[in-house]
Formats: C-alpha cells, sequence, structure tokens
C-alpha cells in the first residue's frame, strides 16, 4: 500500500502542532509506519534555512527561493523516499503556506508560487490537508498565554496574519477534496474527536 502524505496548516497559535505528534500516535496505533516531520526544515540543511528564515529579515523572493530549497531537499531526502517505501508522513506546514505567508501576507506574485510549486513538486500535492481555523484574537491570546518567542512571521502585524488566514481559506476553497477545515476555536478533546473520525476515513 502507498504511504500517504498528510499536512498540517493554519495561522500562527492555530494549535495545529498540538496534534501533530497526536494523528502520528493514532496512525501508529493501525500499524502504520509514520514519520513527523515540519518545514521549514525536516532535513539538517532545511533545520539550517529554517534559522535563517525565521530569524534574519531578507527580500520577499529570496524567502521564497529559501522555504522551496528547503522544501526540495526536504522531499528528496524524507518525504519521496518514505512514500516509496509505503510509509506515512505527517508534516507541520507545506506548501500552502508559502501560498499563504508569501503570497497571502507579503503578496508574492502568484504565478511566481505556481511556477516554483510545479517545478519543486508539480508531481506531487498531499493526500490529506488539515486546516486549522479561527478568529485572528483568539491565536493571538493563545500565543501570548504559552508565553513563547516571537519569530520574524509572529512578530507580523494583524493584518498580515489575517491575509494569510484569508489566503488559507481561499486555497482550501480551490481544492476541496485535499482540504478539511478544522474549527480549531473548540477545546482539544473536540478537535480530536474530529481527527479520528477523519484518519478512519483516510486509513479504509
Ligand atoms: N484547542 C485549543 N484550545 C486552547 N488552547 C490551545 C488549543 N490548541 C492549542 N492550544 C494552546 O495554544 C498554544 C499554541 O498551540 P500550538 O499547537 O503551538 O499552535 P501552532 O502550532 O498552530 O502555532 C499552545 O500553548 C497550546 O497549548
Ligand atoms: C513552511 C512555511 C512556513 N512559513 C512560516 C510560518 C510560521 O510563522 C513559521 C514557522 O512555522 P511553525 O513551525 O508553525 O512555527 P512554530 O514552531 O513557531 O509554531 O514559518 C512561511 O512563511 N512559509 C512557508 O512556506
Amino acid at each position: 500500500m502507498k504511504g500517504k502524505f498528510i499536512t498540517f496548516e493554519g495561522i500562527d497559535g492555530a494549535g495545529k502542532s498540538s496534534h501533530v505528534e497526536w494523528i502520528a500516535g493514532a496512525l501508529r496505533q493501525r500499524g502504520l509506519t509514520v514519520h513527523v516531520t515540519r518545514e521549514p526544515g525536516g532535513t539538517e540543511l532545511g533545520e539550517k534555512l529554517r534559522e535563517l528564515l525565521l530569524n534574519e529579515p531578507m527580500h520577499l523572493e529570496t524567502e521564497t527561493l529559501l522555504m522551496f530549497a528547503a522544501r526540495r531537499e526536504h522531499l528528496a531526502r524524507l518525504i519521496e523516499p518514505a512514500l516509496a517505501r509505503g510509509e506515512w508522513v505527517v508534516c507541520d506546514r507545506f506548501s500552502d503556506a508559502t501560498y499563504a505567508y508569501q503570497g497571502g501576507g507579503r503578496g508574492l506574485d502568484r504565478a511566481k508560487f505556481l511556477a516554483l510549486e510545479h517545478w519543486v513538486h508539480g508531481h506531487l500535492q498531499p493526500d490529506l490537508t488539515l486546516l486549522f481555523d479561527l478568529p485572528l484574537d483568539v491565536a493571538r491570546e493563545r500565543i501570548v498565554l504559552a508565553n513563547r518567542v516571537l519569530d520574524k512571521f509572529e512578530q507580523e502585524r494583524a493584518d498580515f496574519h489575517e491575509r494569510v488566514r484569508q489566503a488559507y481559506l481561499e486555497r482550501a476553497h480551490a481544492s476541496p477534496a485535499r482540504f478539511r477545515v478544522i474549527d480549531a476555536n473548540r477545546p482539544i478533546d473536540d478537535i480530536r474527536k474530529q481527527l479520528e473520525q477523519i484518519i478512519s476515513t483516510i486509513c479504509l
């Protein structure tokens, strides 16, 4: 059986990371081999690029190219070999994040995003993308409560994050078969019940 590729998306503070390991555990209980990874990052080189991307100011196109450079490495070294072996990959963010943050948030020309997406993984899209959606002020409050040190993106103004949220919703609307939009403004246990149902359908 071919492995499946599941990605988690949403604005910062939506609660994705709280469910990534949980979903991997639920899949492992079904006897599947599951890799948990993240972007930017996921490889030794990718994690070095992540350090730069999350901390250094840079031109929008440099930022976009580095996101895709890290992704190319991630696909070649981890994602594609694992899927080819029939294993599953659960990834905290993928190209939809570039669409939403560099495209929606920063205004990158859509044609440039599409060209890079086609180049780097024209043959592959996630089998399932879970989009954690919630109002901005709720996400902000969670970040404040968690007392997190804010990275370059988290320090952006509210209007940036609102554009990111809208770009995610637009992308989900364009690919309804791949996306499940999760109402993330609910208790963690309620969200897990919904995730449990979703994975039962894709594990059939
Ligand atoms: N459904 C939820 N309700 C309340 N708090 C939550 C919920 N999900 C996550 N949190 C908390 O919000 C903070 C941000 O969650 P996290 O999973 O790190 O978000 P993300 O990875 O999307 O930035 C964490 O402190 C987490 O414990
Ligand atoms: C993958 C990706 C992430 N990002 C941003 C979104 C996030 O603010 C940041 C790191 O993501 P994330 O790992 O979700 O941050 P944290 O561990 O703090 O929750 O990188 C982009 O701007 N474009 C991309 O293509």
